[in-house]
């Protein structure tokens, strides 16, 4: 199936890949080897650039990423398994046709957020001017980030990734775990995951401040 994707088609998307993957490395967004990235490459029938399992991301080489069709199978000769969680990736592919790149990282502050909300299954956020980062430009907008609980089979857990998300915000938390972002275009998929974990610092920092406040 790959024959059909030119050589260059898989460099060019293996470089923008390998850049983004270095940028998030850059910010300490892949703490012990977490957090996995991918890009479409070809939509119908859908075949992806994904991170390999298990590789600290902090690190560069030829084993990086590989091919995977929308059942997260390699479609190349490989000796790299995809990353665990390429199902995840596969499911918002389905989901939203639109979609060019889904990004996973695990952060301190998007698992804080993501486990004191959890109870009411969002957290909500705003009005905030960095919520037009994730191109929602209504005045005074507040958005509902869905937060799923992180269960071990991969395959519920894409499901219920896939049944929350919406496509207006472009990001859902995983319970104790991270949040996977997507966008049309690599581009847009880092602006939406930069503006997510501003806000949930944000959130954060807010709430710590308000909390030294009471009493004072
Ligand atoms: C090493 S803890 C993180 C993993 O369990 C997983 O959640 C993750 O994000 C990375 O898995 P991977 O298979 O490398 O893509
Ligand atoms: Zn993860």
């Amino acid at each position: 199936m790959s024959g059909a994707l030119t050589t260059e088609a898989r460099q060019q998307a293996w470089m923008r890949l390998a850049a983004v993957k270095e940028q998030f490395a850059a910010r300490g967004w892949f703490p012990a080897t977490s957090g996995n990235l991918s890009l479409k490459v070809q939509e119908d029938p859908l075949v992806f650039l994904v991170t390999a399992s298990g590789k600290d991301k902090t690190e560069s080489g030829p084993d990086d990423f590989l091919l995977v069709d929308g059942d997260g199978q390699p479609v190349e000769a490989t000796k790299n398994r995809p990353s665990a969680e390429t199902r995840v990736h596969a499911a918002l592919y389905r989901a939203f046709p639109e979609v060019g790149a889904v990004f996973h990282v695990h952060t301190v502050a998007n698992n804080v957020i993501s486990e004191l909300f959890f109870a009411q299954g969002r957290v909500s956020i705003g009005p905030q001017e960095l919520i037009k980062g994730l191109g929602i430009w209504d005045e005074d907008a507040v958005i509902e980030v869905p937060i799923v609980e992180n269960v071990a089979d991969i395959a519920r857990l894409a499901e219920a990734v896939a049944r929350v998300a919406n496509p207006r915000v472009p990001g859902v938390l995983i319970r104790n775990h991270g949040i996977y972002a997507w966008g049309e275009s690599p581009l847009a998929a880092k602006r939406h995951l930069e503006a997510f974990e501003f806000l949930f610092q944000y959130r954060l920092a807010l709430l710590q401040c308000r909390a030294a406040l009471v009493g004072v």
